[in-house]
């Protein structure tokens, strides 16, 4: 039932209670508070939303409205939505579906205010689904894709909870009202670090998905003579078609890869902070927020090259690939808008830097920032070699980061607040946050093919992808690269020799490459890119059952065209 309620689609959305709402339970309540709802909404006896921002806040948790007043009388919290902008808004099954919500709002005790925490609050009765008393909802109306999805809106009217539906694994509020601080003010964020964590998975997925469906139509596709008189290709064997597509294979591998990486640095620093050692948090916040972004970011770009790749029949629904890009174009805002995470891995950049300066010797994604020689010593680099490929992309990140943390402290010996000098570099900031990433990713990637346990043969052909994925980095970025010399002109043009003999050493594997994600035909929902390759009949089937085929001369005609055509042919 609860696996079936997962896919529903139709005016109603349990998404977010599986990967918002029930973590959130999991991560911040009590012992006591899991007995009582953890196992409800792991059974799905309750249904529950993530209810954080609101239409006047999103990115900006600090500056949420809804107020959450301790009432020390009756040993309540009062709800309430004082302004309209704090009305809760885009909650994935807040409008229809839920009947209950974490709702993240300011906690006010003994008249002070204690900043954002989360707290349960029951939103329809269970018997007869109506809103609660003082709760209004509804749903906020189309959007851009998942329009199955009921994401809502709610208003609290000084709606009365139990001081017990305060999540209090970290801080608590007594029964007299005093404020108990938590190890940390942001573990009130943890569930957001670990869904950002969660999005890496989703790009990978996303993308595996897209290229799956534009590998196959691009071998079942021929178009074109390639040679005068030849019957046509298949347009995968067009140079451009795969310079368009493998570097997206590369990057989903890439991604799923680094996914796993992810996976395993939550699980560990979250382990040790439930020992109380908070030491990994901000490690893990800044990574979980710049692979979140940058994945997201590369899987939606990647997903509409993939669509476009395909054609016409590539902006069909039926191809499955614009319901994708509108999935993955949500993840580019969702959990913490793209621009304003990769900015929090730029804030913890230029504080490892400022830390490496003054002489501690940094660890884990950052520890290459202290080993990189600032002059970089020019040469014929082996632009094959994948050693080399990572040294380049730790050297542009290193050299990118140094360059802006040295103008953001330029601009504060030149008097500027140190928050004015931070928004005036935070282009150079973004940019070297995400070399910072993309580095990460390149490592990563080329750590993991050296190191998974799989057969040589197929060791080989992870590594041409690695390499694939690195030289077209390269290649797309080369001005960062050839800018303190540490590439020469000729090194780019190795690499883009390289690139062009991975294109051609990749594409016999490319579609063993696509089925190994193991995507089944139900869950990529494409005629493009089905596993028999049967295109073009099911695509006339698929056309066929369009709404607009119920009848052979549709309603409109008789109500707009032939009244239009009547009075054109009147004139004549
Ligand atoms: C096999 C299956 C195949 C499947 C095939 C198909 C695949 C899938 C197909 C398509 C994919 C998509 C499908 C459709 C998806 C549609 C979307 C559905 C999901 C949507 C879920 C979305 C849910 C939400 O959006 S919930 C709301 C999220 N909101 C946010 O994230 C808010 C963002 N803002 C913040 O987090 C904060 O406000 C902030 C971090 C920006 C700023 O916080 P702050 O002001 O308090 O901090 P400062 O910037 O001042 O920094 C101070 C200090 O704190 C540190 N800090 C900040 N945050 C954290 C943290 N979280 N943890 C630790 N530390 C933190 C910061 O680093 C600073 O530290 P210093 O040491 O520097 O002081
Ligand atoms: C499909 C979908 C599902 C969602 N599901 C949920 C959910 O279940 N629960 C929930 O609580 N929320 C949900 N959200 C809301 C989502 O979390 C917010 O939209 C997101 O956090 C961005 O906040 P915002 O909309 O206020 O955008 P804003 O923060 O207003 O961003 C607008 C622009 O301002 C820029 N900006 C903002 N702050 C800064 C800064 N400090 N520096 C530089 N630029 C800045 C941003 O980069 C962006 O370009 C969902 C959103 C979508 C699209």
């Amino acid at each position: 039932m609860a696996a079936a309620l997962q896919t529903l689609g139709g005016g109603i959305g349990i998404t977010l209670h599986w990967i918002a709402f029930t973590p959130t339970i999991e991560q911040q309540a009590t012992e006591e508070q899991k007995k009582k709802w953890l196992k409800l909404a792991q059974d799905v006896a309750i249904v529950g939303a993530y209810a954080q921002t609101e239409m006047g806040h999103g990115t900006f948790v600090r500056g949420l409205e809804t107020t959450a007043t301790y009432d020390p009388s009756t040993q309540e919290f009062v709800i309430n939505s004082p302004t309209l902008t704090s009305t809760k808004w885009w909650p994935g099954g807040l409008g229809k579906t839920a009947n209950h919500a974490t709702v993240m709002a300011q906690l006010y005790t003994r008249g002070k205010c204690y900043g954002p925490h989360n707290f349960m609050v029951q939103i329809r009765s269970l018997e007869n689904h109506q809103p609660c008393p003082g709760v209004t909802l509804g749903d906020i109306g189309p959007k851009m894709e998942s329009n199955g999805n009921d994401n809502g809106f709610a208003r609290f009217d000084h709606v009365r909870i139990p001081r017990e539906n305060m999540l209090m694994k970290f801080a608590r509020v007594e029964a007299d009202g005093t404020y108990v601080q938590p190890p940390s003010s942001k573990l009130a964020y943890s569930n957001m670090v670990y869904l950002r964590g969660t999005f890496v998975m989703s790009a990978a997925q996303a993308l595996a998905s897209a290229t799956t469906i534009a590998v196959r139509y691009s071998c079942v596709r021929r178009q074109s003579e390639m040679k005068p008189g030849e019957p046509e290709p298949q347009i995968l064997e067009y140079q451009t078609q795969q310079y368009k597509l493998f570097p997206q294979l590369a990057a989903a591998y890439a991604f799923w890869f680094a996914s796993w990486f992810m996976t395993q640095q939550h699980g560990s620093i979250t382990g040790s902070m439930e020992k109380g050692d908070m030491s990994g948090l901000a490690e893990l916040h800044a990574l979980s927020a710049g692979l979140k972004s940058y994945t997201t970011a590369v899987t939606a770009r990647g997903i509409d090259v993939c669509r476009m790749a395909c054609g016409g029949h590539g902006y069909s629904h039926a191809s499955g690939l614009p319901a994708l890009f509108g999935g993955a174009a949500a993840l580019c805002t969702a959990e913490g808008e793209n621009t304003v995470m990769m900015l929090q891995t730029a804030r913890y950049l230029v504080k490892c830097f400022a830390q490496s300066q003054a002489g501690k010797r940094l660890t884990g994604t950052v520890a290459y920032l202290s080993a990189v020689q600032p002059s970089p010593v020019a040469g014929n680099r082996n632009m094959s070699d994948l050693g080399t490929l990572v040294a380049a992309f730790q050297h542009r990140a290193a050299r990118m980061v140094r360059h802006a943390a040295m103008q953001m402290q330029g601009e504060m010996q030149k008097g500027k607040a140190r928050e004015d000098a931070w928004n005036s570099c935070s282009v150079l900031l973004i940019k070297a946050a995400e070399a910072h990433v993309h580095s990460f990713v390149v490592r990563n990637f080329a750590e993991t093919v050296q190191t998974v346990e799989v057969d040589e043969s197929v060791r080989a052909v992870l590594t041409s992808l690695c390499q694939l994925y690195s030289l077209y980095g390269i290649t797309e970025h080369a001005g960062d690269f050839l800018k303190d010399g540490y590439l020469t002109g000729r090194d780019i043009d190795a690499a883009s020799s390289h690139l062009s003999a991975m294109l051609a050493r990749v594409r016999p594997d490319a579609v063993a490459l696509v089925d190994a994600f193991d995507l089944h035909d139900k869950i990529l929902r494409s005629v493009l890119g089905r596993y028999d390759g049967r295109v073009y009949e099911h695509l006339y089937e698929w056309a066929k059952k369009s709404p607009l085929n119920k009848s052979e001369v549709h309603e409109s005609y008789y109500k707009y065209l032939q009244p239009f055509l009547k009075s054109n042919r009147a004139k004549l």
